[in-house]
C-alpha cells in the first residue's frame, strides 16, 4: 500500500484556485447531454467521479469534445440518449450513479449499471421505488435495495411519485433531473424528512439554467410542469468546489492564514460554502468575497455543538479542526455518513483516537474532545474515502509528523490534493 509522510506544519498561508465542483460538474454533464442543443462547459472538475459521468455519456452516444484543459463541449441529444443497451460501470460516484439510474429508466433502453464493491452496498432502494411507481421497470442484479441493477424499458407510469428523504437527497435530486424526459406533468411528494437539503438547490438552480423550472411546495413536493424540455444555456461555468475548499480554510483558522481559496464565494450556489459559518462559530476569522473566502485565526479554536445536516460533507473537516479547539465539539444529525464512501462515523472515530482524542460515537453524531497532546505520527487509514485522507492532512498542523495510507484516494474528487495543501503550510 501507498503511504504519505507528511512532515509538521506549524503555519499555513496562501491562496489556492479550487477544482471545479463535483455536484456541479456531474449534474451539468447529464444536463446537457439531455438538453438539445451544444454546451461549452467551463472549468469541469477532472477526477475520478467526473471521469465516470464523461464516459457513461461517451458510451450512451453523447459527443463529447475537450476543448480546454477543463472545458468540455457536449452536444445535447435531446433528451434521447442514441445508444439504448448498455453496461455502465460508474465506480463510487453518487452524482453519477443515482442520476443516471433515473435518467435511463425513464429512456427506454436496456442498461446494466455497476460500480466498485462499496457502491454495491450503498442504498438505492429508496431511488428505485420511486422510478418504478413512475412505470420504470428495474431490476436488482444483487442484493435487493443496492447496485448493480439491470434496466429495460418501462412504460408510463403515475402522474405522482414519491420519495423517502432521508437516506440521501441525491434520489430526489435523479427523480428532479430525469422527470422532464417524460414530457408529462408529474408530482414528487417527499415521505419525512429530506436531508441533505442544499444539494437540491443546486438541482434546481442548475435546471432552471437548462430551461426546466420546478414548481415548488416547501420541501415536500416538487412539480415537473407538463411538456418540460432541457435547452442548453450555451455556455456554462462551473464554480470552484465548496468542500474541497473547507480543509484550506480549516488550514488557515489553524495555522493562523490568511488562507484564501478562489472559484466560490458570496453568490455561490453549493450549501457547504456555510462550512465557513461554522468555523466562524469556532473562533475563526472569515471574510467573503464575490469569487473567493478567507480564513485566518489566533491559532486556538473553540469548541461547538452543531446540527450539520446541511453540510454534510465539510462537516467532516469540522471533525477533525475539533483537534485544535478547547473544549469537546459535538457534530449532530449526520446518519448519512454511514452510507457513504466508508461508514464515515464508525472511520473518524477510529482515526481520531489514534491521534489521542477522546470521541464517542452514536447512530447520528460524533463528539470528539481532543487531546492534551495529540499523538505524533499515527498512521492513517482512509477506507478508500477521499475525505478522511483530506480532512487528516490537517493533524501535520499540530506540529506532528503524520502518514496518510493510501493518498490516491483523493482522486475521488480532488486528484492534486497533497500537492495543493503543500503549497500553504510552512
Ligand atoms: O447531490 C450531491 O451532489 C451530493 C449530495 C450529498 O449526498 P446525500 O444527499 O446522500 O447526503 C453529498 O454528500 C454528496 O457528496 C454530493
Ligand atoms: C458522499 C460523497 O460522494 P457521492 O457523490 O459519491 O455521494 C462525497 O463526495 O463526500
Amino acid at each position: 500500500m501507498e503511504t504519505l509522510n507528511l512532515s509538521p506544519a506549524h503555519a499555513a498561508q496562501g491562496t489556492i484556485k479550487l477544482p471545479g465542483s463535483k455536484s456541479i460538474s456531474n449534474r451539468t454533464l447529464l444536463l446537457a447531454a439531455l438538453s438539445s442543443g451544444t454546451t461549452e462547459i467551463r472549468d469541469l472538475l477532472a477526477s475520478d467521479d467526473t471521469a465516470r459521468m464523461l464516459e457513461a455519456l461517451q458510451t450512451l452516444g453523447v459527443k463529447l469534445t475537450q476543448t480546454g484543459a477543463d472545458d468540455w463541449r457536449v452536444e445535447g441529444t435531446g433528451g434521447e440518449f442514441p445508444v439504448k443497451e448498455a453496461d455502465l460501470f460508474l465506480g463510487n460516484a453518487g452524482t453519477a450513479f443515482r442520476p443516471l439510474t433515473a435518467a435511463l429508466a425513464l429512456s427506454r433502453g436496456r442498461y446494466k449499471l455497476s460500480g466498485i464493491q462499496r457502491m454495491h452496498e450503498r442504498p438505492i432502494g429508496d431511488l428505485v421505488d420511486a422510478l418504478r411507481q413512475a412505470g420504470a421497470e428495474i431490476e436488482y442484479l444483487g442484493n435487493a435495495g443496492f447496485p448493480p441493477l439491470q434496466i429495460t424499458p418501462g412504460k408510463p407510469g403515475a402522474d405522482r411519485v414519491s420519495v423517502k428523504g432521508n437516506v440521501s437527497s441525491q434520489f430526489l435530486t435523479a427523480l428532479l433531473m430525469a422527470l422532464p424526459l417524460t414530457g408529462r406533468k408529474t408530482t414528487i411528494e417527499v415521505v419525512g424528512e429530506l436531508i441533505s437539503k442544499p444539494y437540491i438547490e443546486i438541482t434546481l438552480n442548475l435546471m432552471a439554467r437548462f430551461g426546466v423550472v420546478v414548481e415548488r411546495h416547501g420541501w415536500e413536493a416538487f412539480t415537473i410542469p407538463a411538456a418540460s424540455r432541457y435547452t442548453s444555456p450555451g455556455e456554462i461555468y462551473v464554480e470552484g468546489d465548496a468542500s474541497s475548499a473547507s480543509y484550506f480554510l480549516a488550514a488557515g483558522a489553524i495555522g493562523r492564514g490568511p488562507v484564501r481559496v478562489e472559484g466560490v464565494g458570496q453568490k455561490s450556489i453549493q450549501g457547504d460554502v456555510r462550512f465557513a459559518e461554522a468555523l466562524q462559530a469556532m473562533g475563526a476569522d472569515i471574510r467573503f468575497g464575490e469569487n473567493w473566502i478567507e480564513a485566518s485565526g489566533s491559532g486556538k479554536l473553540k469548541a461547538i455543538d452543531l446540527d450539520c445536516n446541511h453540510i454534510p460533507d465539510a462537516a467532516m473537516t469540522l471533525a477533525v479542526a475539533a483537534l485544535f479547539a478547547h473544549g469537546t465539539t459535538t457534530l449532530r444529525n449526520i446518519a448519512s455518513w454511514r452510507v457513504k464512501e466508508t461508514d464515515r462515523i464508525a472511520a473518524m472515530a477510529t482515526e481520531l483516537r489514534k491521534i489521542g482524542a477522546t470521541v464517542e460515537e452514536g447512530q447520528d453524531y460524533i463528539r470528539v474532545t481532543p487531546p492534551t497532546a495529540l499523538t505524533p505520527n499515527a498512521a492513517i487509514d482512509t477506507y478508500d474515502d477521499h475525505r478522511m485522507a483530506m480532512c487528516f492532512s490537517l493533524v501535520a498542523l499540530g506540529s506532528v509528523p503524520i502518514t496518510i495510507n493510501d493518498p490516491k484516494c483523493v482522486a475521488k474528487t480532488f486528484p492534486d490534493y497533497f500537492e495543493r495543501f503543500g503549497t500553504i503550510v510552512k
